[in-house]
């Protein structure tokens, strides 16, 4: 059976006391309901330590929002995966759209990432998707195969097993435009496909794909009920708890 996630990116948002008030309402949330799916979230990193102390016995899973591709050293301004490691944080995202977009981030930059990642302990949730131009030109499926097989195919069957895989098609983040049930049931089957086709299909049955871009409460039901689809990485929706509380209620 694979893990069912509802993860919230926090991404640049809220000052440490609106922050600490939806941890807070979080864990309330939490220890008050019965869930039918993992929630994680991903906090500002300045706030990751504080998240640690408020879940303190691992009831949401807490992750960086990216990760350095180097160990350690004269790297400002970056966190290291033994820092994360440091703190029990359970892993971080890698590859996120905005990371690529803004910072320059490539697949390669994503492989080394999730290496030092899984080399930690942590869980890498690998970020991809294609953007407009890329849907509009009818690249989509060979665009999310390339990312695939660059950011994760130098792993051992036993590493790819670890990583979280979040389907995001860049043209639905943030737009209040989601992808289809159907268009992402289609891209994430396609996921599998691939790595079924270079590990075999019981290691490929074991990763969990999330789907991100605009989820929101009145669609995630529809979205997470599709086969391959096995939650979501929640953007804006993911800020206040009204909306983040009925989306994790998408899986009862
Ligand atoms: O990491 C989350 C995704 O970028 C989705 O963001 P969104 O739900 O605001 O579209």
């Amino acid at each position: 059976m694979r893990r069912k996630i509802v993860a919230g990116n926090w991404k640049m948002n809220k000052n440490v006391i609106d922050a600490q008030q939806l941890m807070i309402q979080l864990l309330s949330y939490k220890n008050n309901n019965a869930t039918n799916c993992e929630v994680w979230i991903a906090p500002p990193s300045l706030y990751l330590m504080m998240a640690k102390d408020i879940f303190e016995k691992d009831e949401i899973g807490v992750f960086s929002q990216d990760m350095s591709e180097h160990e350690s050293g004269a790297y400002t301004g970056e966190i290291s995966a033994g820092m994360l490691e440091s703190i029990d944080a359970t892993g971080s995202l890698i590859g996120h759209s905005e990371r690529r977009q803004y910072h320059g981030e490539t697949d390669s930059h994503c492989n080394r990432k999730i290496k030092l990642a899984l080399d930690k302990g942590l869980i890498p949730v690998y970020c991809n998707g294609e953007t407009l131009e890329q849907r509009k030109a009818g690249q989509h499926l060979e665009v999310v195969k390339n990312q695939t097989e660059v950011a994760l195919f130098t792993l051992s069957a036993e590493e790819i097993k670890k990583v979280v895989i979040a389907y995001e098609p860049v043209w639905a983040i943030g737009t209040g435009e989601t992808a289809s049930p159907e268009q992402a049931q289609e891209i994430h089957a396609h996921i599998r496909s691939i790595i079924a086709a270079k590990y075999g299909q019981e290691v490929a049955d074991e990763i969990s794909i999330l789907y991100g871009g605009s989820v929101k409460p009145d669609n995630a039901k529809e979205i997470f009920s599709q086969p391959d689809i096995d939650g979501g990485l929640i953007g804006g929706a993911a800020l206040k708890l009204e909306d983040f509380s009925k989306i994790i209620e998408g899986f009862n």
